[in-house]
């Protein structure tokens, strides 16, 4: 498709210590620029959708939030990701902690091989959680965060295989909050769900947006324009149009998004 792309739109948000942004991040597999110098501001207590044609970088920018990119081989970043006044891109960050602070929860729900209640209670034990009371808490308020303790109160023993997909996702949405993070990243969690499971998740993503910041990367534009508060329209590694998600699916200022929302091309 013939397009004319408009200069990517930096932002440059005031600078707060309860920031978290990027700053002219850019991710190469090899010498290929996936992502191309991205600033993107993600507000406190809000939802913001990554949306964008197959291939555009969205899981790329994603995954890099947390450092996740930087466990596949030949994947090298420039630029800042910060985070409470730190830059989390430098070498010296303790990429452990570092994603304790930001979760993350993937397109396939993959939950541990264990039963419910270790798949939740993993996590604060390798942070240092010890005694059964303290990790009986947070696997029931877990649980009950990801609105998933009425159903499985009673089976907490059995494996975690054994729950629906939908079940599933909430389960590994719970794993990832058991370790109290201030961000949760979420690359199409819904898209391998029935539309009863993605309106679980949908709602509990609502929910969970008054307690942390959210970051979504979903290719249903329903599902965006629905759950987030602002919207960053990706193509070709760059961002060519953010904003409030209403003004962004009502009224796009740049052409090609407003195709991309159409349906038009994608
Ligand atoms: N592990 C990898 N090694 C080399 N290139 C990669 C790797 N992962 C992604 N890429 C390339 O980086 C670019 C961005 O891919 P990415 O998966 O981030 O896009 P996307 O917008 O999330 O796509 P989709 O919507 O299809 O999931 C693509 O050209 C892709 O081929």
């Amino acid at each position: 498709m013939e397009a004319t792309l408009t200069a990517p739109h930096i932002l440059q948000p005031a600078k707060t210590e309860r920031d978290f942004r990027t700053e002219n991040l850019s991710i190469f597999y090899g010498t290929y620029e996936a992502v191309k110098g991205i600033s993107l501001p993600f507000p406190e207590k809000s939802v913001t959708a990554l949306i964008g044609p197959s291939g555009c970088g969205k899981s790329t920018f994603l995954r890099s939030l947390n450092r996740m990119n930087d466990e596949i081989s030949g994947s090298t970043s420039k630029g800042s990701i910060w985070i409470d006044g730190v830059d989390i891109n430098s070498p010296s960050t303790d990429v452990i902690k570092l994603r304790q602070k930001i979760g993350m929860v993937w397109q396939k729900p993959n939950p541990f091989y264990k039963s419910i209640y270790e798949n939740i209670a993993f996590g604060p034990k390798y942070h240092g959680v010890k005694g059964k009371k303290s990790l009986d808490e947070i696997v029931e308020s877990s649980l009950r965060r990801a609105a998933l303790w009425d159903e499985v109160k009673d089976r907490l023993k059995d494996s975690a295989l054994a729950l629906s997909g939908g079940q599933q996702q909430r389960l590994c949405i719970a794993r990832a909050l058991s370790v109290n993070p201030q961000i949760l990243l979420l690359d199409e969690p819904a898209s391998a769900l029935d539309p009863v499971s993605t309106g679980k998740v949908e709602e509990l993503i609502k929910e969970l947006k008054e307690q942390l910041r959210i970051v979504i990367v979903t290719h249903n534009m329903q599902q965006a324009a629905r759950i987030s508060d602002f919207t960053a329209y990706f193509y070709l590694g760059q961002v060519i149009e953010y904003g409030m998600t209403e003004k962004v699916f009502t009224n796009p200022e740049n052409t090609m998004t407003q195709e991309y929302i159409m349906g038009r091309f994608g």
